[in-house]
Parts: C-alpha cells; sequence; structure tokens
C-alpha cells in the first residue's frame, strides 16, 4: 500500500483517533484543531481523552514522524492527497446538525485544496452534505468523499482498526477507491456507495441502536409491572440471533454525544420531507421517560417527596470507560432529582474531587459520598462501584435505598449489608433459574 499525504481537521474523538491510527497504517498524516492549548498538549503527548491505545498510537506516529499537529494547516492542505474533516456537528436550534464549524472550514480551504485532491467527511451529517460541501468548493477537481465513522468512545481505537465495516460514499466511483484504498492494511469489508446513502446509514445505525435501547427501557417497565426479570428476559431473547445479545442492557436513558442528537438530527431531516418518523419519534420521547422513571422511582422510595433528601450518586460520565459527560444521562438523571429539591453530592473515577459539574460537588471518595447521603443512586457502570465495601458503604449512609438504574450491583451482597437495591425492571422473587435445562 503506497503512503498517502493526509490532513485531518478537527483532533477529537473521531480527529485524533482517525490521525493517529491512519498513520499507523503508514500515511503521513498532519492534524490541525483550531484549539491552540490541544494543539500544544498534543504536541507534548498528553491526550484529552480516555482512550485505550490512543497515546501509545500518538507517541509512535510522532516518533516515527507520520504524525503532526499544528493550529496553522495551510501549508499542509496545500500539499496534501486527502483531506479528512473530523468537526463537530452539534444540534443546532432547530433540532437539525449544525454544520457551521464543517461550512467555514471548507469556505477558508477551499483555494488552497491542490488540484485531485479527496475531500473525506467523517462527520456525521444529513444526507445532502457531501453535495453541499461540494458546491460550496466550487472546485470541479476536488472530489468530496463520505466516510462516515462507527467508532464508540472507550474503544475508539480498537473500533478505528477492526471495523464492522468501513462504509464509503462516492458520487465519483474513482475517488472512492482511492479513499477505500487508503485503508486496505485493515483488511475489513469496505461497502462503497452512493454519498447519500452513506450518509444516510450513518444516522440510520445510531438511531436503530437508540430505538432498542429505547425498547429494552420499556420492556424493563413491563417486567417491573409484571413481576418478571428484565435481565433473565432479555438473556433469553436476545439468544435469538436474529435479535442478538449486545445492546440490550437496561440504563437511566441513553446518552452520550451522538445517540441523542443524531436522532433529534434524522427527525428533523424527516420534518423536511414531511414524514413524521413515528417510530422514532417514540423512541426518543420514551428516552425522556425513562429519565423521569428513574426520578419517580427514587421519590417513590422516599415515600414521595425528595426535598430536602440527601441523595449520593456514583457516577457522571454518559457510560463506563470514558471521561465525556456530554450528553449524560446522569447529569439529566441529576438535574431532574435537583429540580425536586434533592441535594446532591457525586463521585466518578474520572472527575476529580473538588470539582463542580452542573453545581453538583464531586468527591474523590464513594464512600464520602455515602457519609452525606440518605439514598444513593448508581447511574454509571463503573466496575469500581461494584467492588466497593458495600457493608462499610451501610455504615456510613444515613438511609438504606440504593437505587441501581444499571442492574450493575450484586442485590444480595447490598442486602446483606441491610441496604435494599432497587434494579430497573428487577424482579424481587428470589431467582431459581440458571439457564440450564431442568434435570430429569
Ligand atoms: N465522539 C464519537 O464517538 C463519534 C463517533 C462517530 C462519529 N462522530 C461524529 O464525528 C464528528 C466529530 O465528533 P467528535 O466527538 O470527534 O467531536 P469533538 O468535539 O470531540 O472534536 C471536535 C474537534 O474539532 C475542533 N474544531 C472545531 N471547529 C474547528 C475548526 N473550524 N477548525 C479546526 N478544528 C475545529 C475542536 O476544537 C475539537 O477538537 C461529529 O459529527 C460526531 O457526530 C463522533
Ligand atoms: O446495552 C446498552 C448499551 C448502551 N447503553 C447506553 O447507550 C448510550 C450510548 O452508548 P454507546 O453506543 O456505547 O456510546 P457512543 O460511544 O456514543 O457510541 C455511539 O455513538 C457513536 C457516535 O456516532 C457511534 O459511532 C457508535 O457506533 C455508537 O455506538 C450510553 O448512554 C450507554 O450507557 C445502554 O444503556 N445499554
Amino acid at each position: 500500500m503506497a503512503e498517502r499525504r493526509i490532513v485531518v481537521i478537527g483532533t477529537g474523538y473521531v480527529g485524533l483517533t482517525t490521525g493517529a491510527c491512519l498513520a499507523s497504517l503508514g500515511h503521513q498524516v498532519m492534524c490541525v484543531d483550531i484549539d491552540v492549548e490541544k494543539i500544544d498538549r498534543l504536541r507534548a503527548g498528553r491526550i484529552p481523552m480516555l482512550e485505550p491505545g490512543l497515546a501509545d498510537l500518538v507517541r509512535d506516529g510522532q516518533v516515527s514522524g507520520r504524525l503532526e499537529f499544528t493550529v496553522d494547516g495551510d501549508a499542509a492542505v496545500a500539499g496534501t492527497e486527502f483531506l479528512f474533516l473530523c468537526l463537530p456537528t452539534p444540534k443546532g436550534a432547530d433540532g437539525g446538525a449544525d454544520l457551521r464549524a464543517t461550512e467555514s472550514t471548507v469556505a477558508r480551504i477551499r483555494d488552497t485544496l491542490p488540484v485531485g485532491c479527496v475531500v473525506v467527511n467523517k462527520s456525521t451529517v444529513p444526507v445532502g452534505t457531501s453535495v453541499r460541501i461540494a458546491g460550496l468548493l466550487d472546485r470541479p477537481d476536488v472530489a468530496v468523499v463520505s466516510n462516515p465513522e462507527f467508532l464508540r468512545e472507550g474503544s475508539a481505537v480498537t473500533d478505528f482498526l477492526k471495523p464492522d465495516r468501513i462504509v464509503v460514499g462516492a458520487d465519483v466511483p474513482e475517488a472512492g477507491a482511492r479513499v477505500a484504498g487508503l485503508y486496505s492494511r485493515l483488511r475489513a469489508p469496505v461497502l462503497v456507495t452512493d454519498a447519500a446513502s452513506a450518509e444516510l446509514v450513518k444516522y440510520v445505525a445510531n438511531c436503530f441502536l437508540a430505538m432498542k435501547l429505547s425498547f429494552v427501557n420499556a420492556v424493563a417497565e413491563m417486567c417491573e409491572h409484571f413481576d418478571a426479570d428484565v435481565d433473565e428476559v432479555l438473556d433469553a431473547v436476545g439468544r435469538d440471533p436474529r435479535i442478538g445479545r449486545s445492546y440490550l442492557r437496561p440504563g437511566p436513558g441513553w446518552g452520550g454525544s451522538c445517540l441523542p442528537k443524531d436522532s433529534d438530527a434524522m427527525l428533523r431531516m424527516a420534518d423536511t420531507v414531511g414524514f413524521s418518523f413515528p417510530l422514532l419519534r417514540a423512541t426518543i420521547e420514551s428516552n425522556a421517560q425513562q429519565l423521569e422513571r428513574v426520578v419517580t422511582k427514587l421519590a417513590t422510595a422516599f415515600g414521595g417527596s425528595l426535598d430536602g433528601a440527601r441523595v449520593g450518586l456514583l457516577g457522571l460520565t454518559f457510560k463506563a470507560g470514558t471521561n465525556d459527560l456530554r450528553g449524560s444521562p446522569a447529569l439529566a438523571v441529576a438535574e431532574l432529582l435537583a429540580a425536586r429539591g434533592a441535594e446532591l453530592l457525586a463521585c466518578d473515577p474520572t472527575v476529580a474531587g473538588g470539582t463542580e459539574v452542573d453545581g453538583i460537588t464531586v468527591m474523590d471518595d464513594p464512600y464520602q459520598v455515602a457519609e452525606n447521603a440518605e439514598a444513593l443512586v448508581l447511574l454509571t457502570d463503573w466496575p469500581q462501584f461494584r467492588a466497593l465495601d458495600w457493608v462499610r458503604m451501610a455504615k456510613f449512609l444515613d438511609g438504606t435505598v440504593v437505587l441501581d438504574t444499571r442492574n450493575h450491583l450484586d442485590p444480595e451482597k447490598l442486602g446483606s449489608a441491610g441496604l435494599v437495591c432497587h434494579g430497573i425492571g428487577r424482579s424481587l422473587k428470589p431467582r431459581s433459574w440458571t439457564g440450564a435445562p431442568p434435570a430429569g
């Protein structure tokens, strides 16, 4: 595989992973960002996100000279063969994706791009954006290719280097083949399609995942009403390969920097063509209800009112394994609890004690959080919380209620410490089913 010259604009989760991984595949990569401090830190090998393997890849790339960082990418852009756009596309005022970072970047580089260069968009963007970028560039010699990214935070490097599939959407087949060639060393399935289909694939994937989770959380509610156990129901259901076992864990609601904004953007896209997309609408509404349901469960355990109740929160990030707080359901639940008058303290392995997050005081030590609390709510499934000494936690607590919104804790262990562990969709009946066929 020939080494290619690549510029990556935006060094966030997607841009930095893309840059470091493409350098590890032998390409010559220049990463560009407008954040001066970030670029200084990256040059010094300091990685702002918790991503296993990323720091090593960045270091290797810098040592080999294949990976560089700059705030001034003009010279690199002028000599590049591929320009990757990895820019934020947050939720805009109308619910759709805000494309301002992408559009202003395209306007800035349009006269600098060399003849024959390929612009590769990796950001999640509404259908039609590749065509729009091509229009803004107004450079018939420069092709625009959609190459959506499917990495998950916390496993970004592995997801990038061992992808289920690489999607390349090109209206000019030759440009698509050139982009596919960049990944040839990965030996992954490359699906080449048109730009509109590739752009839609990304939204469909995230919306399907969101729908699956809203369904799972609704199933958990059914289990509570009918005294069934959600973990056992979903274990059995998920063994049907048509359904699959992954993405079946109930929780406080789904969140993060992608699923919420992408499902809103998909709905906005549907609105523009007059399609109401009731299934997606219900998926989003169900998620808002799930957050409320967590709060109602805690209030019920308190006899109705949370006003003045001291509540300790275990976990703030949107899932375990990341230090990303964007779109965290933990923070959304915290906001609802605070609105009902609860006094909150929190701890999270990735947030330093002494800091305030959305007005919540964060402590380093979960036992300190327990010391001040009448109840605990586990919101992120960090393994550290499961491994806590619950007898010690119980001694510090002023009450007995623990609401485990991830079904992460061992209810028996908490029970023997004198605590009542309320899960999501968990039956309080003693469990007997082992999954093995009955004897005889
Ligand atoms: N985070 C994920 O897990 C993930 C996965 C797949 C796809 N995506 C999509 O990829 C895109 C990027 O997401 P992200 O999470 O990497 O974003 P991010 O917020 O982590 O990073 C964006 C970076 O772009 C920089 N930036 C902003 N404007 C710029 C400009 N004009 N010029 C240069 N740099 C600029 C920011 O300083 C930041 O470093 C989004 O469309 C997102 O939906 C994200
Ligand atoms: O069984 C599960 C799985 C996930 N979640 C929650 O769902 C949310 C999203 O989780 P995850 O998908 O792991 O997060 P991201 O890292 O944001 O990844 C999603 O969003 C990325 C950005 O678009 C895509 O690239 C990924 O493929 C897609 O999984 C989090 O709040 C999780 O806690 C559950 O509640 N139960």
